[in-house]
């Protein structure tokens, strides 16, 4: 379960500071009823009726992170890259505190906000109830909301093409949501701000502005995660990368040479 402690600043304001610390992180999944005919409602229901744990029948278990450990410093923005399934979303929803880790722990400075593809905002509602809402979920006042309100919606771009923003959220494309969602999360300033995927569904130019206000967003001190499968906008964004495969971390460094040796091996 990630916790939050208490890192000490440093005294000469030179040295680096953590934000997040990985130590040995494993992470778990159960899946019940993974294999043929063990999950239909009526072996589930006959299990209940003799009586079984569950546990051991019909449980699956799925490893997919297996004995990651890092330190990412105040400043830093972090690519997380790997093929599908590689274990990057899994990673970042523990370190958000979303799952519990099966072992090892994840310390972090602040609370760390995960803005993903499937961020929580409500359909049915219209943009703008959504972006109220979602910034009073981040924790900003009313007044903060209001007054940020317009550069919200003229981040997003939602507008442009007309007044999206008075309609439900339901009727956007999915690139209008995803920008909306990042443009929601990025009003404010986050300690440690993981973003899964936001930035490869909007267009160029809503990417070139993404990756400025990621570049604000550094500095101010925070920490930036981006898991991405456009090796461009890690390579734009980031200093830094994490390659995972099959849940393993195989390479943290400087990524011009992780992309490096990513794309060698993959391709692409
Ligand atoms: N809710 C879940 N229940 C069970 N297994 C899951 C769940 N979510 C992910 N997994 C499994 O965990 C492993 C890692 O998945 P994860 O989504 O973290 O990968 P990823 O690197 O983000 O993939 P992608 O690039 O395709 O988004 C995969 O084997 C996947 O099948």
């Amino acid at each position: 379960m990630a916790e939050t402690a208490k890192i000490p600043q440093s005294a000469s304001g030179t040295e680096r500071v953590p934000t997040v610390i990985a130590d040995d992180v494993h992470i778990v999944y159960r899946v019940h009823g993974g294999s043929g005919g063990k999950g239909s409602a009526t072996a589930a229901l006959s299990r209940i009726l003799r009586g079984d744990k569950g546990e051991s029948r019909g449980v699956r278990k799925v490893h997919a992170v297996r004995g990651v450990s890092f330190t990412a410093y105040r400043g830093e923005a972090i690519g997380l890259i790997g093929t599908n399934g590689s274990g990057k979303s899994t990673l970042l929803r523990a370190i958000a505190g979303l799952l519990p880790t099966e072992s090892g722990r994840v310390y972090t400075d602040g609370q760390p906000s995960l803005l993903g593809v499937n961020a929580a905002l409500m359909g049915d509602l219209t943009g703008e109830r959504n972006v109220i809402l979602g910034g009073l979920a981040m924790g900003m006042s009313r007044e903060e909301v209001r007054e940020r309100y317009q550069d919200i919606v003229d981040f997003s771009g939602i507008n442009e093409k007309g007044d999206f923003i008075t309609l439900p959220m339901r009727t956007y494309s999915s690139g209008m949501g995803a920008r909306l969602r990042f443009a929601i999360a990025a009003a404010k300033d986050h300690d440690v701000l993981m973003i899964d995927e936001a930035l490869a569904t909007g267009d160029r130019k809503f990417q070139i502005r993404s990756e400025e206000r990621i570049r604000e967003l550094r500095k101010e001190a925070g920490t930036v995660f981006l898991v991405s499968h456009s090796n461009a906008s890690i390579r734009d964004t980031c200093d830094r990368t994490l390659w995972l495969e099959k849940g393993e971390l195989l390479m943290d460094g400087p990524t011009d040479e992780v992309l490096r040796a990513y794309e060698k091996e993959t391709g692409r």
